[in-house]
């Protein structure tokens, strides 16, 4: 498990591009026949990827440990969204199959959660985040077509893209987590630009689809001390309360958003005009 501490925006300003790196990017997510894991004192998100290739994958018995707790789920919530080939999780025995683009949310308490590819050739890559909880909620696959989606930004603008929200509460009832996936149309560019921060919640993005040799630059930062991270296909970064959290892509790509905090209000944000940056 690699932890990451929090990091106050006065430190995060005076980091070089290694020092950037270490705090907020996780290169590894997908790693074949593993489960990955990092764990973030911010909000106490866990996320990762579960890519199965040879027999199944599940969160180690003795992960509980780790967490201070009898099981991982003991006290927390998982939501995951599946980019690879076909794929199933088993939740206390109930089989859940999850296609490619499928969501699978588990609630809180689940005890014994193990994955599966259907083709060994094609394995599934279910990207997750877990979040503290404190109830239960009915585990539940989420489909691509019940993800509401919005098209959004304007190709002269090269950020027309369309975001499917798959774990919010018009779909299903969580505790705190919010998952979705952002595709980028063709020769569209930018995410979230106008930018945002949103003081009430913390959020982590997951790149992916992004071609050989293509790079995105992720920026961060306040929004009157921004940075940038060169981020590669499948990589995560964190994005604390204060940090914007945008990108722009040498060609399209697609990311998972997951956010925890505060509240569940998706247009909760504090929203910059571009001519606020710096
Ligand atoms: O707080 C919301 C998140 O930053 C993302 O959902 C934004 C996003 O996917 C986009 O504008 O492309
Ligand atoms: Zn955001």
């Amino acid at each position: 498990m690699d932890t990451r501490q929090s990091i106050h925006s006065d430190h995060a300003k005076t980091l070089d591009t290694l020092g950037l790196r270490r705090e907020f990017l996780v290169e590894r997510v997908f790693v074949p026949g593993e489960l990955t894991m990092t764990y973030s004192h911010i909000d106490r998100i866990v996320f990762g990827g579960i890519m199965p290739t040879g027999g199944t994958l599940g969160f180690a018995d003795d992960l509980g440990k780790a967490f201070g707790v009898d099981f991982f789920l003991q006290r927390r919530e998982l939501g995951l969204i599946n980019i690879g080939g076909a794929g199933w999780a088993d939740v206390d025995g109930t089989r859940y199959d999850i296609a490619p683009e499928e969501a699978l949310y588990v609630g809180q308490g689940a005890r014994k959660v193990s994955f599966g590819s259907i083709d060994k050739a094609k394995p599934a890559k279910f990207y997750y985040n877990s979040a503290p909880a404190h109830t239960s909620y009915p585990t539940r696959r989420i489909t691509l077509a019940e993800a509401s989606p919005a098209t959004l930004g304007d190709a002269k603008t090269a950020n027309r893209r369309t975001i499917y929200k798959y774990i919010v509460p018009s779909v299903l009832p969580t505790c705190q987590l919010s998952m979705g996936m952002t595709k980028l149309e063709e020769g569209s560019l930018w995410n979230t630009m106008p930018c945002h921060t949103h003081e009430r919640r913390m959020e982590v993005y997951f790149y992916f689809n992004m071609d050989a040799d293509t790079a995105v630059f992720h920026m961060m930062g306040k929004p009157d001390e921004t940075r940038h991270i060169v981020i590669q296909n499948e990589q995560a970064v964190i994005s604390p309360s204060w940090s914007i959290h945008s990108g722009v892509g040498t060609k399209a790509y697609t990311f998972i958003w997951g956010m925890v905090g505060e509240n569940q209000v998706f247009d909760d944000m504090d929203h910059l005009k571009i001519s606020e940056l710096r």
